[in-house]
């Protein structure tokens, strides 16, 4: 993982970024449905958290792929939330968006909404979690992205959040290794 912070905060991209030209955030938006079947329920009979966080991880492995334009690995997911619980015959929507995009890697947004599937009321929001998505190439080695282009007001403002959120993953990964090599040099085992 490499340690540096392409962007600071204010530094939203423009039309352009460098030699590859970006690509506006709604190129690459999607949103993943399912129906929750009995198949899907853990033992308290609610939806299994991690049947929704595959389809997460699918509905922003799509956006990254999208976004790229070819292969891109889950690097990391963070801050997942669950909200509410989901059921049996929820129609469960995972709206996904490129929220960031470093030199080989983007951040993911994703919305998790559920509504009955035989209502209209409308659909609650459930669930959230970011994402980082490596892009890499037929060897599995990290390959450059394309710089997102944020077009609203929304999408600007999570793109300054991801990037706050990108210093704080760097920060606590350097806190980290720094602290494991003080404790081998002061000879700790483990
Ligand atoms: C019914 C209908 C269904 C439809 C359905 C459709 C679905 C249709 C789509 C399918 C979509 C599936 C989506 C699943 C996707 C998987 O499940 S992939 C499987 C799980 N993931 C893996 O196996 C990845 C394993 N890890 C790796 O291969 C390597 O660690 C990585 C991620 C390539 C990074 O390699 P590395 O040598 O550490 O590279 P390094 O240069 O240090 O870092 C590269 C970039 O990654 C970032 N990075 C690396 N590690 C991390 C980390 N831990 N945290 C954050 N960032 C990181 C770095 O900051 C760097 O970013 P930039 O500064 O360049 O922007």
């Amino acid at each position: 993982m490499t340690d540096q912070a392409p962007a600071t905060e204010s530094e939203i991209p423009g039309q352009t970024t460098g030699d590859v030209p970006g690509k506006p955030t709604s190129a690459s938006r999607t949103t993943l449905s399912h129906i929750m079947t009995h198949s899907d329920t853990n033992l308290l009979g609610t939806v299994h958290g991690g049947v929704i966080m595959k389809l997460v991880d699918d509905a922003a492995g799509a956006v990254a792929g999208r976004h790229s334009g070819g292969p891109a690995v889950t690097a990391s997911m963070d801050e997942m939330a669950f909200l509410e619980p989901v059921r049996v015959g929820d129609l469960v929507h995972v709206k996904a968006q490129v929220n960031w995009t470093g030199r080989t890697s983007m951040e993911v947004g994703v919305r998790v909404l559920a509504e009955r599937w035989n209502e209209s009321t409308p659909p609650t929001q459930v669930g959230s979690a970011y994402l980082v998505f490596t892009a890499v190439d037929a060897d599995g080695k990290p390959r450059t992205v394309p710089p997102v282009l944020p077009e609203t007001e929304r999408d600007k403002r999570r793109y300054q959040e991801a990037q706050i959120r990108r210093t704080h993953r760097l920060a606590r990964r350097r806190a980290i290794m720094e602290l494991r090599e003080k404790r081998v040099a002061e000879g700790h085992q483990d």
